[in-house]
């Protein structure tokens, strides 16, 4: 599989979501950043303006519910739009049929690891999924340092989806930048979320270009890119 971007909306200027959006087409997905005040001390935004940024915008929407009760509220994204959900594994009461449940609406199903929850106990759940997401810094705010500590995480993860031959996408987030890139591309990583690294540069969409190629000439060399 080619290498992904996904740049996270959570560091642009929320007064001009739309523009915002725009500003990154071209990218492969929008990666938006639900947080409830609950599940992480932090308060973004709701259905509503999901539903808005699918409107929008052509570039399909990568939903990150960091908020409790998924189970509830995760098929209401897809409803909104969504073209994948990402639900946390510490927050879900029932990880496998609330994944059922995402692709039955017609969404990717996704699911997130924060960085002290191991990936281990998810070996047999991953079949169900579409995606699994590893947090490389604690969830709640754009702009924190990458955690290195994380890299062996993503290699381990890397190897259980060689070991089953699974269609698994492995998406990083959280100080994902030029200077981190390759380090989770080398890891094992293949789709990258990147929130102040692409918002905060002079052109959104040629630093979209910059990270793809980078993290694609550290992948194409990589054994489980080609198998996929
Ligand atoms: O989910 C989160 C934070 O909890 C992320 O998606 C951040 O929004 C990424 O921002 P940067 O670390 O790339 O600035
Ligand atoms: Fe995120």
């Amino acid at each position: 599989m080619a290498v992904q971007i996904s740049p996270s909306i959570l560091s642009a200027d929320f007064s001009r979501l739309a523009e915002e959006a725009k500003a990154v087409e071209g990218a492969d997905w929008l990666h938006v950043d639900v947080m409830d005040n609950h599940f992480v001390p932090n308060l973004t935004l709701g259905v509503p303006v999901v539903e808005s940024l699918a409107r929008a915008t052509d570039t399909p929407l990568d939903c990150h519910l960091m908020i409790e009760n998924p189970d509830h509220w995760a098929p209401r994204y897809v409803e909104a739009g969504a073209g994948s959900v990402t639900f946390h594994a510490e927050a879900a009461a029932a990880p496998v049929r609330l994944a059922r449940e995402i692709r039955a609406k017609g969404a990717r199903a996704s699911m997130a690891l924060k960085p002290a929850t191991p990936v281990e106990p998810y070996e047999d759940l991953l079949s169900e999924l579409d995606m699994l997401l590893i947090m490389t810094v604690e969830p709640g705010f754009g702009g924190q340092a990458f955690l290195d500590i994380m890299l062996p995480k993503i290699r381990r993860t890397r190897e259980l989806i060689s070991k089953h031959g699974l269609e698994l996408w492995l998406q990083v987030d959280g100080g994902v930048s030029a200077s981190t890139i390759e380090r989770c591309a080398e890891a094992g990583a293949d789709v990258f979320v990147a929130g102040s690294a692409v918002y905060n540069a002079d052109d959104p969409a040629a630093a979209v270009r910059m990270l793809r190629d980078q993290a694609a000439a550290v992948t194409a060399s990589a054994p489980w890119a080609c198998a996929h």
